[in-house]
């Protein structure tokens, strides 16, 4: 940072509207959306899309939902015109879709841009010129307001006249005109230029024409952003023949909070892209606006069902990534490392029905609407606890551990991933546990096992090897792992008690298995859980009692 930026840069000032109404609205329908991927987005990118990925991209925006979308600017290139010339002859564009293209104020140029919708049912014309003072100074030559007024006029004039033989030949045409620049406009002349341009092209309730009053950059907060479009809607004399339309950057970052705002002030339309794609630091990203609406339970009439499929599209065509963090879509946002929320997560997670509003804490809507699974929703690094540990092994391997033991376990995955440095996947936590709990059969293994009840005592018959030595066990007792615990007595191994013990079943069918899990405490007053696996419970627990043994010997 330099020592005085504040002499470098100055505050934006704030618009007069003491009166503004929006703060205390709320968004309660969705916008008509015009998705302007294919140009704004497609002008932004260091590798054009080709015209095959254009199609693909707009039969992914048609598959969407969009009734609106910009497909390019057909005067700019010949693969641009192609690409118009493909959707139209080939009959790609469903009857209830209108397709935009954007055009400079010049006529040579609207000329051709009518010539490259010729034959399309619905269009929207899209001409525009940059209004604000630098723009006027810098680009138009120190142009007066009045010259730049002309251009946009001037513009709307050839826009009507060359479209004339669009509508005798059957295509709806509108008009969308965007005084480039807006948010540094001037906004008594933005008016101005925008009322001159409905002049020329008298829209009505029924044939309304498209305003659209873009953050070509973001230069303000989302507030004055908001004052600036509730100003246009409150001073347009054809306001009930107006569409307004919003198209933020993002430069500041707040081209989402501007348009939500935008929204409260008026505006009926919103342009943007998908995953905000768009020059710089990109346009407003619709995926974000649209579920934002669809967890305040508003029908957004945009279908981001298949989240995953579009973003792939959108990768491998585009060659961008959309980073993990990305609200919604991004590879981690239905992720938990960190232990509290994990916990948090899998306790509110049973208590979610469907008769209910969604309030599952940390994830503020259901993966399953946007066809995500529940799979990765918490995964385990140093920072994870038990909680999201135990979540992980019940919910992706089925075995349902003891609450008590949630501790013990989350301790060793949580030194593990802190000495490794590194995210566990969960077949690594599979490893861990089955290491730790299952698979012990050393310094004592257990070969066979068998059990004879008679006047309520059990009696029992084991082979184990201890160090490798077999050794024959029999013993009677209370019950199986109680006889088992008493003839282990004749071994001379350490003294130990089974404090309790749980078990369910995993598993289904020929798969079928029963998991119990033991506690056991020896003469040192130490604690150790072991996990017995087997299709018989009785086998699962003295298997468990073994590996519990095991462990405390381990650790002895
Ligand atoms: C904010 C936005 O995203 S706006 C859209 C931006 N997208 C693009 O520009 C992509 C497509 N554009 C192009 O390929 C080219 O700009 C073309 C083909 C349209 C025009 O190309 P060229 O005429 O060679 O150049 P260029 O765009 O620089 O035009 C410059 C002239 O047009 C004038 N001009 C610029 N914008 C406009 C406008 N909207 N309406 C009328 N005149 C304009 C400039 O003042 C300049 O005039 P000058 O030559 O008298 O100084
Ligand atoms: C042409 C206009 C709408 C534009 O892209 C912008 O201002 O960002």
């Amino acid at each position: 940072m330099q020592s005085a930026p504040i002499t470098k840069y100055q505050p934006f000032p704030q618009v007069e509207l003491p009166d503004r109404q929006w703060p205390s609205r709320t968004i309660n329908r969705a916008p008509a959306w015009c998705s302007v991927d294919l140009r704004d987005g497609n002008q932004a990118l260091a590798q054009p899309m080709s015209v095959e990925e254009k199609l693909e991209f707009f039969d992914l925006l048609v598959s969407i939902g969009f009734k609106e979308i910009e497909v390019g600017f057909p005067s700019a290139s010949q693969i641009e015109f192609d690409f118009c010339r493909r959707l139209i002859d080939e009959n790609r564009i469903p009857d209830d879709v209108a397709i935009q293209v954007l055009v400079q104020c010049r006529e040579d140029l609207i000329i051709r841009t009518c010539e490259a919708v010729r034959g399309a049912k619905n269009v929207i014309i899209h001409f525009y010129n940059s209004t604000s003072p630098r723009q006027r100074e810098y680009v138009f030559g120190n142009a007066t307001r009045d010259a730049i007024r002309d251009i946009a006029v001037n513009g709307a004039k050839w826009a009507w006249q060359h479209s004339r033989a669009l509508v005798a030949a059957g295509t709806h045409v509108r008009a969308e005109y965007s005084p480039e620049s807006f948010t540094s406009t001037e906004l008594d002349f933005a008016l101005e230029v925008c009322e001159a341009v409905s002049d020329i092209w008298q829209p009505t309730p029924e044939n309304k024409i498209i305003l659209n009053l873009p953050a070509t950059v973001e230069y303000a907060t989302p507030n004055v952003h908001a004052d600036q479009i509730e100003w246009m809607c409150r001073r347009l004399t054809r306001r009930a023949a107006t569409i307004v339309s919003l198209h933020t950057h993002n430069d500041r970052g707040t081209g989402v909070a501007a348009t939500e705002l935008a929204l409260l002030a008026g505006a009926d339309r919103v342009e943007g892209t998908l995953f905000g794609n768009g020059e710089r630091t990109g346009n407003l990203d619709i995926v974000t606006v649209a579920l934002n609406m669809y967890t305040h339970g508003v029908d957004p009439r945009l279908d981001f069902g298949n989240i995953n499929a579009i973003r792939d599209l959108y990768e491998r065509v585009t060659k961008l990534e959309v980073h993990p963090r990305h609200p919604y879509a991004g590879e981690l946002v239905f992720t938990a490392f960190s232990g509290s929320h994990q916990d948090a997560i899998k306790k509110s997670w049973p208590h979610q029905r469907p008769d209910r509003p969604w309030d599952t804490l940390y994830i503020p809507i259901d993966p399953a609407d946007l066809g995500r699974s529940y799979r990765a929703i918490i995964r385990i690094n140093s920072q994870s606890g038990k909680g999201g540990v135990a979540y992980v092994l019940e919910h992706e391997f089925g075995y349902q551990l003891p609450k008590l033991m949630h501790k013990e376990i989350g301790k060793i995955v949580n030194d593990i991933a802190d000495a490794r440095g590194t995210e566990l996947a969960s077949a690594d936590l599979l490893e861990i546990f089955k290491a730790e709990y299952i698979d012990r059969s050393s310094p004592v293994a257990i070969d066979s096992f068998k059990t004879k009840e008679k006047d309520g005592v059990v009696k029992c018959d084991a082979s184990v090897r201890v160090d490798g030595v077999p050794q024959k066990l029999a013993a009677a007792g209370n019950g199986p792992i109680d006889a088992f615990v008493r003839a282990l007595g004749a071994t001379g191994l350490p003294k130990f008690e089974v404090l309790g013990y749980s078990e369910h079943s995993l598993g289904k069918g020929a798969e079928a298995r029963a998991a119990s899990y033991i506690q056991i405490k020896t003469e040192r007053g130490n604690h150790y859980f072991g996990v017995g696996i087997d299709t018989s419970i009785e086998f699962a627990s003295i298997k468990a009692v073994v590996s519990a043994l095991n462990r405390a010997l381990d650790k002895k």
